[in-house]
């Protein structure tokens, strides 16, 4: 079994002081009552990375960005490389999130070269996939999933992949267990027609919705290795609680 792992997704929320505060508090939380065989990883904004990396600093925990460039330097400004990413400590990075595609514009390709990119400057990279309200209404779930995914992911690819349906992100509507499951044996199928063997072994995630209380529900499905949390992943008492809830072997 891999091992499971719960990424908070801070997006655009605090600041510096913020981000540590709420960092102590997890750290504090899990030296309290330690949790094993779980990874934790944190993705604040840009620009609290490298104080969350200090306070971080012998910690478990990992951090993580929300984006990166697809190229590792160069005229594009506004935008932040990979290799400025491992530079302040961080090991994973959040792509194609689906407020990204919103926002951003971006498209698959931009994603997969994002995903070939920072792989390469040694980030692990969280790719989101996920259908809109619209496509779910009009049966096209599996078949906006099955683009993403081969767009989204380039060969070779060792990362992670998250299933964040657009609609339930932000709403308080998680999807249910059963379509968690159902989706997820999709992914994986896609996973193994595109990658053979080695997409066997990819972890997959559920983002959406995830709270304190729907956690234990989420994470004891087979084959979902962990949560991408949005709003739970602010409060860290609901931090810890979705973390405690992962069934360890
Ligand atoms: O977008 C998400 C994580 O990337 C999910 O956000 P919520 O947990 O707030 O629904």
């Amino acid at each position: 079994m891999s091992t499971p792992i719960i990424v908070g997704n801070w997006k655009m929320n605090g600041l510096n002081a913020d981000s540590v505060d709420r960092v102590k508090q997890i750290i504090a939380g899990l030296t309290a009552e330690p949790v094993s065989g779980v990874e934790v990883v944190v993705c604040p904004p840009f620009t609290h990375l490298s104080l969350v990396h200090q306070t971080l600093n012998g910690s478990t925990v990992a951090l993580g960005a929300q984006d990166c460039h697809k190229n590792d330097k160069g005229a594009h400004t506004g935008d932040i490389a990979p290799s400025m990413l491992r530079d302040v400590g961080t090991s994973h990075v959040i792509l194609g999130h689906s407020e990204r595609r919103r926002d951003h514009g971006e498209v698959d390709e931009t994603v997969r070269e994002k995903a070939v990119s920072a792989a390469q400057a040694g980030l692990t990279p969280i790719v989101c996939i996920g259908e809109t309200e619209d496509q779910r209404q009009s049966g096209q779930t599996e078949d906006t999933l099955g683009w993403q995914i081969k767009g989204s992911l380039p060969d070779g690819f060792t990362g992670i992949v998250a299933y964040e349906p657009v609609w339930a992100i932000g709403t308080g509507l998680a999807a249910t267990p059963d379509d968690i499951r159902t989706t997820v044996a999709f992914i994986r199928a896609e996973l193994v027609r595109q990658f053979g063997d080695a997409g066997k072994s990819l972890r997959i995630l559920y983002g959406g919705s995830v709270d304190a209380g729907n956690a234990a529900s989420i994470l004891s499905l087979p084959d979902v290795a962990g949560a991408l949390v949005g709003g739970a992943s602010l409060k860290p008492d609901a931090f810890l609680s979705i973390i405690r809830a992962v069934p360890t072997a």
